[in-house]
């Protein structure tokens, strides 16, 4: 395999986002430019390329709007309740399709149906209502104006009139336009053809198994459903390795084969980082800008060649659909004439700090809850590296590139990433446990919509405490008395007891230094072993508290690796990066490895006595009440109240 040398060479000049996108518009002058004709069936979503005129009157031909009596308006002029006139009928009834075959003489009237073709000398229709029969015709007993109740013939829209304009989007209604004037194809903008490809010798494709060291391609899908959101027609090429020919090859073919193509890592500093290189030679003016002032996103490589948009966007997930919604689909959209989006912005204020690089624009992913003065705006801070922040947010603040950051209580304004918010009506925030979930997949689907924020108990607290939500799980070890939970609650809170998580050392089955120990010898085992590594876990999580009790302030070897869940502490054991950590002991069963129990953490709700909500916190510990197995089946210990007490 062929890797160049690192170089120090790349992204020298960091544009503004605005500088990069004028460079990347200036360059590719997105327009859409082949027709296509589409079928009916396959209109919605697609971009009309010309003006239709229609072909016919719609009405084809004057109509009846009412069933009744088609009448010279001049023979009822007099009619009244206490003067009815006489009609004589003709020898016809109009339905609908019939096309009518006697005149409507002075004096006479034709029976008529809704839709109908209004007959010859007829020039209103009066409704079934205002008429008995008489000596073989109908007595009329009001007047009517002439056109009453008649639809003329292309009133709605007539032949040759422009009933659908260039760029409009088509949706249902403009279908039911066109179908009803006897369009069956309308001429579109084709769809530009974007190639997708995912560089980096360490990814999987979905649905394969996963080698160590390896991630799951989750760009490339993220990619191909983004772009069809925005009305291109993605062909996924899959994944390249980081060999410089390989990819020159892959990309040289999807450049010439496609309008553009979208790339995703490589494009940052590291010796693995050929992408950028494999652009040169594609075609003129090549990479307008590599490095923008964004954040997430600042690898960014924008690049026109011959025409067509080559784009390299960052591998951390985060940052790449990020960089992709802000510069790259505008100008794909143009490219196939769709309208720009409008985004729908809300204003809602920070619980807390709100922290930001200085000199570069940064985006901040939020949730919206509902807080006791208005919408708060949640930050859902996982780095870029996260795939999942995005699924959790409903809008991100844009933190201007002169600001570190933004204080507690601002007023921000939301950008969101769907038409409207759903705020729920049950927020959670605090410790996140797989036995929530459960609890959550018993909540009544027609009951209160929940959402969950994990921030650590602390954080869930904290937010209680000011009312932005309804519900903390926490679980904090007292270190004085002992005791869970309880001494952190403020006066007019309550615990809903949840369950018990029972947490021991982790180690790997069949390690000698730990099997066949008890906790005591276990501990002086590994403490006395500069080899046994540990994995710790973050300052402030119940966890720690029990572990810094154990260690009685020995700092055995790894103390400094503090990951904050359970999960990272067995991933770290299970792969060998150490060798004992603490866990609760669903999560060392998930991955197969040996656990001494040590104590039982009390994972339980704080609520506010008397809640915003009382209906939806019933729900809540109804099915808390009707998970009970379902927890029991997981390894956690439900509390009942009687316990608890
Ligand atoms: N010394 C520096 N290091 C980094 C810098 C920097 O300025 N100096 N920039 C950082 C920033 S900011 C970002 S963003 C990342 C982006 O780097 P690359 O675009 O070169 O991406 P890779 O190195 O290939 O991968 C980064 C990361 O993302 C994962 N990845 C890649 N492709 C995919 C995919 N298709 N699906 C899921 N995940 C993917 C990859 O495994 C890496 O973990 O660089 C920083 N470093
Ligand atoms: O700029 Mo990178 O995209 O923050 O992680």
């Amino acid at each position: 395999m062929t890797r160049p040398a690192p170089t120090q060479s790349q992204f020298l000049h960091i544009l503004s986002r605005n500088a990069a996108e004028t460079a990347f518009l200036a360059a590719l002058h997105p327009r859409p430019t082949r027709v296509e004709p589409v079928a009916l069936d396959a209109l919605l979503g697609r971009v009309l390329a010309r003006d239709i005129a229609s072909p016919v009157d719609a009405p084809p031909f004057d109509r009846a709007l009412v069933d009744g009596f088609a009448v010279r308006a001049a023979d009822l002029a007099q009619a009244s309740g206490a003067e009815p006139c006489h009609l004589r009928l003709n020898a016809e009834v109009i339905a609908c399709g019939t096309p009518p075959a006697l005149t409507v003489g002075a004096g006479t009237a034709t029976a008529i149906a809704t839709g109908g073709p209004m007959p010859r000398g007829a020039d209103a229709v009066v409704m079934i209502e205002f008429t008995e029969p008489a000596d073989g015709g109908i007595t009329v007993n009001r007047a009517v104006a002439p056109g009453a109740f008649v639809g003329f013939a292309g009133s709605d829209i007539a032949s040759g009139q422009i009933m659908l304009r260039r760029g409009t989007l088509i949706g249902a209604r403009e279908v039911a336009m066109l179908a009803a004037v006897g369009l069956d194809h309308a001429p579109v903008w084709a769809k530009p053809r974007i190639a997708i490809l995912s560089t980096g010798d360490e990814l999987v494709a979905a649905g394969e198994p996963l080698r160590p060291a390896a991630v799951y391609d989750s760009n490339g899908p993220v990619i191909v459903a983004a772009l069809r959101e925005n009305g291109c027609d993605p062909v996924h090429l899959g994944i390249v390795g980081d060999d410089a020919t390989a990819l020159q090859t892959a990309l040289a073919a999807a450049h010439a084969a496609h309008d553009g193509v979208i790339l995703s890592g490589g494009t940052s500093k590291g010796t693995g980082d050929v992408t950028v290189q494999a652009i040169a030679g594609l075609g003129a003016p090549g990479i307008v800008a590599h490095g923008v002032a964004l954040k997430p996103g600042k690898p960014l490589c924008l690049a026109v060649c011959d025409g067509k948009p080559v784009v390299v966007l960052p591998g951390f997930p985060t940052s790449a659909i990020f960089t992709f919604h802000d510069l790259v689909a505008p100008a794909l959209r143009l490219l196939a004439g769709l309208p720009r989006r409008s985004a729908a912005v809300v204003t809602a204020h920070l619980p807390v700090h709100l922290p930001s690089d200085l000199g570069r624009t940064e985006f901040a992913m939020v949730a919206l809850l509902q807080g006791a003065d208005g919408l708060v705006a949640h930050a859902v801070a996982k780095g870029s590296g996260a795939v999942t922040a995005f699924a959790q947010a409903d809008g991100f603040v844009t933190v201007p590139a002169l600001a570190d950051g933004l204080s507690a209580g601002t007023q921000v304004q939301v950008t969101l990433f769907g038409s409207q918010v759903t705020a729920p009506s049950l927020a959670i925030i605090g410790s996140h446990c797989t036995g929530l979930d459960a609890v959550l997949g018993r909540m009544d689907d027609a009951g209160p919509l929940p959402r969950v924020l994990a921030t650590g108990s602390q954080g869930g607290l904290a937010a209680l405490r000011r009312r932005d939500c309804d519900i903390a799980p926490i679980h904090l070890l007292d270190a004085d008395s002992g005791t869970y939970n309880t001494p952190f609650l403020s006066a007019g809170m309550r615990l809903i007891p949840g369950w018990r998580r029972m947490q021991g050392i982790v180690y790997r089955k069949g390690d000698a230094r730990l099997e066949g120990r008890d906790v005591d010898a276990a501990l002086a085992t590994v403490l006395g072993d500069p080899d046994a590594l540990m994995v710790n876990r973050n300052a402030g999580s119940g966890t720690r508290i029990l572990l810094d009790r154990l260690l009685q302030g020995a700092r055995a070897a790894g103390y400094w690796n503090q990951p904050a869940s359970h999960n990272a502490v067995a991933a770290a054991v299970a792969q060998g990066r150490a060798d004992w950590g603490m866990a609760i002991a669903p999560v060392a069963a998930a991955l197969d490895l040996a656990f001494l129990p040590v104590a039982d953490e009390h994972y339980d709700f704080a609520v506010w006595q008397e809640p915003r909500d009382a209906g939806a916190l019933a729900a809540f510990e109804d099915a808390l009440a009707a998970a009970a197995d379902d927890l029991t089946a997981l390894g956690f210990v439900p509390a009942t109240s009687k316990e608890q007490a």
